[in-house]
């Protein structure tokens, strides 16, 4: 079964001025442990698909199941991680973890031995006492991850998570990200404007088309260097061009005609 289905999905919003068809029968199955990207002209509707996954709206048309069950509210099987960290500067590192947890109002004991255990193990031991302010944007926005995974989510959705980071950052943070999430075993769906991040994290490529969005295509990325490269070896593997090619063309086409 897989992990996360849309059903036939059609979203509309409406507002007093005028109704936007965000998403058009939108059909897909994402399993257990797979990594998802999802690339599309600015606009299309990216946020709004991660938004019905994690139950915080409905769809106009269809169903979200995660896990074969019907999504009816915000899901706790879901954990988001997004292009700013929101930590809270006057806590330090390890109060910040707890946040979710607190929310939750899960066993905080637990979850502070957990948030203690995974700061270890991704390269923060010691800054559990440190501040936000203290902290680099690559470290800060390990913090937010490792917030979110506190409260042990299956499923993680990435919302442009480096896009505010210096390129460099960026490229060394996906990469950390990336290895964290696999192996936490997690589902994770992540939205991007990066073709290169796409591929390079993703084990397909989801390309949408301009709203009223439909899915233009879904790639399969494979390498014949091997299963497990991480994403920054993948943009020296031989596929790699041809994938970014294939995909540049194909959203270059949907940006052009809705211009
Ligand atoms: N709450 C809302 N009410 C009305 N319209 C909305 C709402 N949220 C989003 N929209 C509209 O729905 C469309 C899709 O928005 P969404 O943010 O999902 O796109 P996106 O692909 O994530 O955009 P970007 O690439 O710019 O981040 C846009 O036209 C947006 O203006």
């Amino acid at each position: 079964m897989a992990q996360i289905e849309l059903r036939d999905i059609s979203l509309h919003y409406f507002t007093t001025k005028q109704e936007t068809e965000a998403l058009r029968d939108i059909q897909l199955s994402v399993e257990a442990g797979e990594f998802i990207s999802i690339v599309g002209p600015s606009g299309c509707g990216k946020s709004t698909l991660l938004s019905l996954v994690s139950g915080m709206i409905r769809p106009t048309k269809g169903k979200v199941l995660i896990d074969g069950t019907e999504v009816s509210g915000v899901s706790p099987k879901v954990g988001y991680m997004l292009q700013h960290d929101h930590l809270f500067e006057w806590r330090d590192v390890l109060s910040n973890l707890l946040v979710g947890a607190e929310v939750r109002r899960m066993d905080l004991k637990k979850a502070e031995r957990k948030a203690l255990e995974l700061l270890g193990r991704y390269g923060l031991d010691g800054f559990a006492r440190h501040n936000p302010a203290q902290l680099s944007g690559g470290m800060r926005q390990r913090v937010a991850l490792i917030r979110t995974l506190v409260t042990e989510p299956d499923i993680l959705l990435l919302d442009e998570p480096f896009s505010a980071l210096d390129y460099q950052t960026r490229l060394s943070l996906s990469d950390e990200i990336f290895n964290i999430i696999k192996d936490q075993g997690k589902t994770a769906v992540l939205v991007t404007h990066d073709i290169s991040e796409a591929i390079g994290m993703g084990d397909r490529v989801m390309v949408m088309s301009k709203r009223p969005s439909t899915i233009s295509s879904i790639y399969s990325i494979r390498f014949d260097e091997g299963e497990g490269l991480p994403p920054w070896r993948k943009r020296s593997a031989a596929r790699y061009n041809q994938y970014f090619n294939e995909i540049w063309r194909e959203l270059e086409g949907h940006v052009v005609s809705a211009g």
